[in-house]
C-alpha cells in the first residue's frame, strides 16, 4: 500500500470513527446506528446481526404514529400503541394476537401495558429471532411469544385468543378478506379485534394527477400489493362475519413531521450508512435502502400533507356470540 493509499485509508476510517462516536456519543441519539441497521435488516431479511444496547426515536416499533403536542415521538408511539389493547378490553392473563408484530415493539408495549399474554406472527424469520431476543431481554418472555407463519394462513387453532390487533400490517395483504377471515377463525366468540390501517381517504381523487402520483409512489416505494380506500375497509370486516363496533381516522395530528426530520438528518445518516457499508459493518446495499426509504418518506408526506392518505385508519371489530346473532 502506498503512503497516499494509506493516507486515504485512514483519513476514511477516521471519519467513519467521528460519525460513529459523535452518533453514539449524544444521549439522544445513543444506538442510532445499530438500532438503524437493525431495522434495515428486518425489512430486508438480512441474517447479520448488530447487537444492540440503545435505542433511537423509531425504538423497536415499525409503524407511524400521530404527534402529541408536548410529548416525544417514543412516547406518541408509545401511546398509540396502547390505545390498540385498550380497545380491546383485556384482562390480565387473556391470551391476545399481534399478527405482523415485526420485532415487537408494540408487543412488548401492550404485553406491559395489559399484563396480557401476547402471541406475534411474523413471515420474518429474522424478526422472530429478534423479538425473542429483546422479549428476554425486557424480562417479558413469559408473557411474549413469538411464532414464524403468514397471517393468511395461521396454524392456531379456531377460537383461541381473547382479542387480537394488528398494527400497519394488512396493507401488505393482496386480499384483506384473508387476513381479516383468518383473525376472525382464531378470535373467541365476543372478542375484539381492532387495526390500523394504511387506506386513501375520502379526499383521494383518481382522476387528479397529484394525488395519482403519490399513491402509485407510496405503493411501489412500500412494495405494497395495491393500497385501500378506507370506506373497504368495514365492508371487507362485515363480509368475513365481525360487527364493526367503530371506526376512525387516528390522523389528527401530523404523523408525517417526524418524516420530514428524517429528511433533515439525510445527509448525516447518508455518510452514516455509506461509512458503515464501506468498513463492512453494514451489508452491500444499505446505502440504497436508505435512499429507497427517503423516496418513501417523501410520498408518506405528501400523502399526509395533502390528506388523501392515512397509515392509522382504526377499525375496531367484534366477532359475534354466535355466528347467527
Ligand atoms: C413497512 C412499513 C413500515 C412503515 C414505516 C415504519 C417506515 C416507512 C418509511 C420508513 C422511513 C423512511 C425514511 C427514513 C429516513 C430516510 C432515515 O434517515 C431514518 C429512518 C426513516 C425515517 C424510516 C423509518 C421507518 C419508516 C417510517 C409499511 C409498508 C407498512
Ligand atoms: C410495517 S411492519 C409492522 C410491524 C409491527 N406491527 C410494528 O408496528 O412494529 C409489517 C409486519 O408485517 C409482517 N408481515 C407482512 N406480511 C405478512 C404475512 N403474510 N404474514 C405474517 N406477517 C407478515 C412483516 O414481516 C412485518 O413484521
Amino acid at each position: 500500500m502506498d503512503s497516499i493509499t494509506l493516507i486515504c485509508t485512514a483519513s476514511l476510517l477516521a471519519c467513519g470513527l467521528f460519525w460513529f462516536v459523535c452518533i453514539i456519543g449524544s444521549a439522544e441519539q445513543k444506538g442510532k446506528v445499530q438500532d438503524y441497521y437493525e431495522q434495515y435488516q428486518s425489512f430486508f431479511r438480512r441474517p447479520t446481526e448488530i447487537e444492540t444496547a440503545g435505542k433511537w426515536a423509531w425504538g423497536k416499533s415499525f409503524h407511524l404514529s400521530p404527534s402529541i403536542p408536548g410529548k416525544s415521538d417514543r412516547d406518541a408511539t408509545r401511546l398509540h400503541e396502547e390505545m390498540a389493547v385498550d380497545l380491546l378490553n383485556v384482562k390480565p392473563g387473556d391470551k391476545i394476537l399481534d399478527a405482523g408484530c415485526g420485532i415487537g415493539g408494540p408487543m412488548r408495549e401492550i404485553a406491559a401495558h395489559s399484563c396480557a399474554n401476547v402471541v406475534g406472527i411474523t413471515i420474518n424469520e429474522y424478526q422472530v429471532k429478534r423479538a425473542k431476543m429483546h422479549n428476554k431481554k425486557a424480562g417479558l418472555d413469559k408473557q411474549c411469544d413469538v411464532v414464524c407463519g403468514n397471517f393468511l394462513e395461521m396454524s392456531f387453532d379456531d377460537n383461541t385468543f381473547d382479542g387480537a390487533y394488528s398494527i400497519e400490517v394488512t396493507c401488505h395483504a393482496p386480499k384483506l378478506e384473508k387476513v381479516y377471515g383468518e383473525i376472525y377463525r382464531v378470535l373467541k366468540p365476543g372478542s375484539l379485534y381492532v387495526s390500523y390501517e394504511w387506506v386513501t381517504t375520502e379526499l383521494y381523487r383518481g382522476d387528479e394527477d397529484e394525488h395519482v402520483e403519490v399513491i402509485q409512489g407510496i405503493k411501489r416505494e412500500d412494495a405494497l400489493p395495491g393500497l385501500r380506500s378506507y370506506k373497504d375497509i368495514a365492508e371487507v370486516a362485515k363480509r368475513v362475519g365481525f360487527e364493526v363496533v367503530n371506526e376512525e381516522d387516528l390522523a389528527s395530528n401530523p404523523w408525517w413531521n417526524r418524516l420530514k426530520m428524517g429528511r433533515i438528518a439525510y445527509w448525516r445518516n447518508r455518510i452514516v450508512v455509506t461509512v458503515l457499508e464501506w468498513l463492512g459493518i453494514a451489508p452491500k446495499g444499505t446505502v440504497d435502502v436508505h435512499e429507497m426509504l427517503f423516496v418513501t418518506a417523501d410520498y408518506l408526506t405528501r400523502g399526509g400533507e395533502t390528506g388523501i392518505f392515512t397509515p392509522m385508519r382504526m377499525i375496531l371489530c367484534r366477532k359475534p356470540e354466535s355466528k347467527s346473532d
